[in-house]
C-alpha cells in the first residue's frame, strides 16, 4: 500500500480509537433532531438537494457551470427543494475591504433560478486547502483570496492524495496565520465582514434560507476541541455578529472540523449565541464521508463497517445538535456512484436522514461519476436514487418519515397555528403512477410539480398519514 495510504490508515486508526472511546463513554443521544428549520408559514422543512457546484472552486468568476435549464432539469428529475450553493471569499472580497457587487449580482441571478422553482438556497462560503494562493499556480486550494494567504514561503509539495496537502507546511501556515494572525484577528475579521456584505445583499431574498459559514474548517496546527472551541467558535461569533447587523432572520449553519468528524468522531463545537430577537436560528451542518470508503473501499465490500460508522456518526451528530439545540442539514455526502454498492449507500444515507429528521445535500451535481449526470448530460442511475418521496414542508413537527417506491408514511404532531398545507413530493415512478390514495388526510395533487398538498389538522395531536398509489 502506498506510503500515503499507510499514513491515512494510521491517522485514522489513532483518531478512531480516541474518538471511539469518547463516544462510547457518552451515553445514548436522542434518536431525532431537536428542532426543525421552518418556513415563513411555520412549516417544518425537510430539505433534499445537491451541492452546486465544485466547478465554482476554479472558474475565474467563481460561478458554477450551471444554466437555468439545469435547475429546471434537476427539479423535473429529482424533485429537490434545496441547494447548497458554493460561493468564494476570493470573489466576494478580491482586494482587502473591497467587495465585488458584480459577483454578488451573478450569485443573485442564480438564486433567482432556484427561487422561481420554490427552492431554499444555502450559501456556502466554500474553501478547500485554504485558497489558490497556497501555490504559485493556484491549482491546489480554493476559497480565500491571495491577499489573505500568508504561507510565509513555506513549501507545498505535490501530493498524490489531495487530502495530504492539508499537512503541507505552507498550507498549515496559511491556516495558522488566518486563525491567529496578529492579536486582533485581522484576517478573521475580514472574513466575517465579507459575510456581512453577503448577508446585506441577500437578507431580503426569499429563497436564501441561510449561510454556511465555512466549508470543512481545518485548524492547521491547532486541532480537535482546542480548534473547535477556540478559533473556530471565535470566527463563527465574529461572522454571526456581522450577519446579524444586517440580517435578523436568515439561518446560520455551523460546520464542525472536517477531519475525523466527517468519519463519525464527535465534534466539540460549543453552542454559539445568536443575538437575534426570538428563537436562535443556528443550525448544525456536518458532512458524512465514512473512512473505509474514504480509503478507497466500495460500499459493497465494507458495508458492515460503513453502516457501523454511520450509526456512530449519527449518534455523535445528534449529540452535538442537542448541545447546540440546532436543526441539522447534512451538507455533504457522496461518492463515485458508479462503484459497486454505491446507490445502496446513497439510499442508506437518505433513509438515515428520514429516520433522524436531517435535511441533506448530495455532493455534488458536477458532471461525472459522482454526479447525477455524465459529461454528455446523460442521467445516471443516481437520479432515480435521489428522486424519492419526501414531505417537503410539514404543518407541525415530523416525528417519523418512512418511504419506499410505493408508499410514504408521515407521522407528525399537528400545529393549529400553521395554516399552510403539508406538502409531499412524489417521484414520477411512485407506485407505478397509479391513482393516489392518501389515508388519513384530505389532499390535492399538483401533477406539474408532483406535490401532494395535505390539509392541515386543527390540533396538536399526533397524526399519521400514508400515501400510496393504487
Ligand atoms: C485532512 N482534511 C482536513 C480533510 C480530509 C478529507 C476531507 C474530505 O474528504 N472532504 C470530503 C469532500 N468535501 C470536499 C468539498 O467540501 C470535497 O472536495 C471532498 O471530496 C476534507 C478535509
Amino acid at each position: 500500500m502506498r506510503r500515503a495510504r499507510w499514513f491515512g490508515v494510521l491517522f485514522a486508526v489513532v483518531i478512531l480509537l480516541v474518538g471511539g472511546l469518547a463516544s462510547v463513554v457518552r451515553g445514548q443521544p436522542e434518536s431525532r433532531v431537536p428542532r426543525f428549520i421552518t418556513d415563513d408559514e411555520g412549516r417544518a422543512l425537510i430539505l433534499h438537494g445537491l451541492n452546486t457546484a465544485s466547478s465554482a472552486k476554479s472558474t475565474p468568476d467563481a460561478m458554477p457551470d450551471l444554466s437555468e435549464d439545469d435547475v429546471e432539469r434537476e427539479y423535473r428529475d429529482m424533485g429537490t427543494n434545496f441547494v447548497r450553493f458554493l460561493i468564494q471569499w476570493r470573489a466576494v472580497e478580491p482586494r482587502p475591504g473591497e467587495y465585488d457587487e458584480d459577483y454578488l449580482d451573478k450569485v443573485a441571478e442564480r438564486v433567482s433560478w432556484y427561487e422561481k422553482r420554490g427552492y431554499h438556497v444555502m450559501l456556502d462560503m466554500h474553501q478547500d486547502l485554504y485558497g489558490p494562493g497556497v501555490t504559485a499556480k493556484g491549482d491546489v486550494g480554493n476559497g480565500a483570496p491571495r491577499w489573505a494567504t500568508e504561507t510565509d514561503g513555506l513549501p507545498v509539495s505535490a501530493q498524490e492524495q489531495w487530502e495530504l496537502y492539508y499537512l503541507e507546511p505552507g498550507v498549515v501556515r496559511a491556516f495558522d496565520n488566518f486563525w491567529g494572525a496578529a492579536s486582533d484577528a485581522t484576517l478573521m475579521r475580514h472574513y466575517a465582514k465579507a459575510w456581512g456584505e453577503v448577508a446585506d445583499r441577500f437578507a431580503d431574498a426569499d429563497a436564501v434560507l441561510g449561510y454556511d459559514l465555512m466549508n470543512e474548517p481545518w485548524g492547521g496546527s491547532v486541532q480537535g476541541a482546542a480548534f473547535e472551541s477556540g478559533p473556530l467558535a471565535e470566527l463563527y461569533r465574529l461572522s454571526i455578529d456581522e450577519i446579524r447587523d444586517v440580517d435578523a432572520d436568515s439561518w446560520i449553519f455551523l460546520e464542525p472540523q472536517a477531519v475525523g468528524v466527517n468519519w463519525g468522531l464527535p465534534s466539540a463545537l460549543p453552542a454559539v449565541d445568536d443575538p437575534r430577537r426570538g428563537e436562535n436560528r443556528i443550525a448544525f451542518a456536518p458532512h458524512l464521508y465514512p473512512l473505509p470508503m474514504d480509503l478507497g473501499d466500495d460500499y459493497a465490500t465494507v458495508k458492515g463497517e460503513v453502516d457501523a460508522a454511520m450509526t456512530t456518526w449519527s449518534d455523535n451528530v445528534l449529540r452535538t445538535a442537542q448541545r447546540l439545540d440546532a436543526p441539522v442539514v447534512l451538507g455533504e455526502f457522496g461518492l463515485d456512484a458508479t462503484r459497486p454498492g454505491a446507490l445502496d449507500y446513497v439510499e442508506s444515507v437518505a433513509d438515515l436522514a428520514d429516520a433522524t429528521g436531517m435535511g441533506w445535500s448530495y455532493w455534488s451535481n458536477d458532471p461525472g461519476g459522482w454526479g447525477p449526470y455524465d459529461e454528455d448530460g446523460k442521467a445516471s442511475p443516481l437520479v432515480k436514487t435521489l428522486d424519492r418521496a419526501y414531505p417537503r414542508a410539514v404543518a407541525g413537527t415530523p416525528t417519523a418519515i418512512d418511504s419506499d417506491a410505493d408508499s410514504l408514511t408521515l407521522t407528525f404532531r399537528g400545529d393549529p397555528d400553521v395554516k399552510a398545507p403539508t406538502e409531499i413530493y412524489l417521484p414520477r415512478g411512485f407506485g407505478d403512477g397509479g391513482e393516489l390514495d392518501c389515508d388519513g388526510c384530505q389532499s390535492d395533487w399538483d401533477a406539474d410539480r408532483r406535490v401532494l398538498s395535505v390539509a392541515t389538522v386543527a390540533d396538536d395531536e399526533q397524526h399519521t398519514i400514508t400515501v400510496t398509489a393504487k
